[in-house]
């Protein structure tokens, strides 16, 4: 399969209008004292008026369908600061949830569902848990074939999509970085397996990044993470698929499942207003267009580690077998109640 990535800018003309002299996809730009009639071409263009649904319809869409295929996927939001990274982030997590959730709802009749999230934020090369208090015990590790192996964080398993998003509301209050100075990455686990059957579960992720500003108004020590993530969109945007440089640093080693040619990927890319950032929205338009010559070739991911869905069938096994066996009512109270919550976890579990 050979897709091409959404590279999509928020755009204003001379006076600060927004959109209003912009054609649908191309951006003439002036450098310096020279008119240099550099145009851009992308595949979607959105005004600032444009919605959170047309902004997620025309980028991240796609990415949430393939991950429903089993794909795993990752949208990023790359551009200055206050540029409306967040809040275009914020705005497409909402969608993507209640799609998921949507899609899980119209197979409760053949399949079941384990919908797992974390809510990580990466600030000065260390990663803090933003859903549980797990950050000093996160850990990542590179297995024999070079899979780097994030551990140790909250992994939530969800119920809902509001659930999901009162998690993520939550998580937000803790994030440190301030002013566009740290990468939050929003991953959901979806492990899925066919009713009645004996096929194997299928694990895949989503990752949904609001990365740090390209640029700052003072002047900033240059990002590790944003720049191994800059190196590696290069890298594929010259069409290079091995070797790639994840060890560079701690966003690309925890992106290496979704940062990857065999995975769905939707970048968006935010410019400010003024006519002041006219020079970084230049150079957002350029990591935008590089980006943009990146072809992807879809394949299904294997999972390395263990699968939750397995431990948890087990689990319940184990509690009905004990609630079969048990003659204390104290005891079989307290195994009703911990069956009931693991049949909520499992999402359309059978009776
Ligand atoms: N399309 C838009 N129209 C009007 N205001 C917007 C738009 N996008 C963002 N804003 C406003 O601009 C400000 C900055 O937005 P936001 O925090 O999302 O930017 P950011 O790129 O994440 O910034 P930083 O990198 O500094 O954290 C906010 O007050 C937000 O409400």
């Amino acid at each position: 399969m050979d897709l091409v990535l959404y590279a999509i800018v928020y755009v204003c003309d001379e006076e600060n209008r927004f959109g209003s002299r912009i054609s649908q996809q191309i951006f003439p730009v002036t450098e310096g004292k020279h008119e240099k009639n550099t145009s851009y071409t992308f595949d979607k263009v959105f005004p600032p008026e444009a919605t959170g649904g047309q902004v997620y319809e025309g980028t991240a869409r796609s990415v949430v369908e393939d991950f429903l295929l089993g794909y795993n996927g990752l949208v990023c939001c790359y551009g200055q600061s206050q540029s409306g990274k967040s809040l275009t982030i914020a705005s497409i997590c909402i969608h993507v949830l209640q799609d998921i959730f949507v899609h899980i709802r119209q197979h409760a009749a053949t399949m079941q569902y384990l919908v797992r999230l974390a809510y990580l934020e990466v600030h000065n090369e260390s990663i803090i848990d933003l859903v549980g208090n797990k950050s000093a015990s996160i850990s990542l590790t590179m297995d024999l074939i070079g899979n780097f192996i994030l551990q140790g964080h909250t992994n939530e398993p969800i119920l809902s999509a509001d659930h999901a998003l009162s998690c993520i509301e939550a998580g937000r209050t803790k994030i440190i970085g301030k002013n566009g100075t740290s990468h939050t990455i929003l991953r959901i686990t979806m492990e899925r397996e066919r009713k009645n059957s004996n096929s194997p579960i299928h694990v895949a992720m989503l990752d949904i990044v609001d990365l740090a500003a390209s640029h700052r108004v003072t002047v900033p020590p240059i990002d590790k993470s944003l720049l191994a993530f800059g190196h590696i969109i290069w890298q594929l945007s010259h069409h290079r698929t091995t070797a790639l440089p994840y060890h560079d640093s701690i966003l690309t080693q925890i992106l290496q499942p979704t940062l990857t040619p065999s995975a769905s990927l939707g970048l968006i890319c935010t410019a400010a207003p003024s006519i002041e950032s006219v020079g970084e929205t230049h150079q957002t338009l350029k990591f935008a267009s590089r980006a943009k010559r990146v072809r992807l070739e879809l394949s299904l991911p294997v999972h390395h580690g263990s699968i939750q869905l397995e431990i948890y069938h087990r689990h319940l096994d184990a509690l009905l077998s004990q609630r079969h066996s048990s003659d204390s009512i104290d005891n079989q109270i307290k195994l009703e109640l911990a069956i009931r919550n693991l049949r909520q976890v499992i999402l359309n579990l059978s009776e």
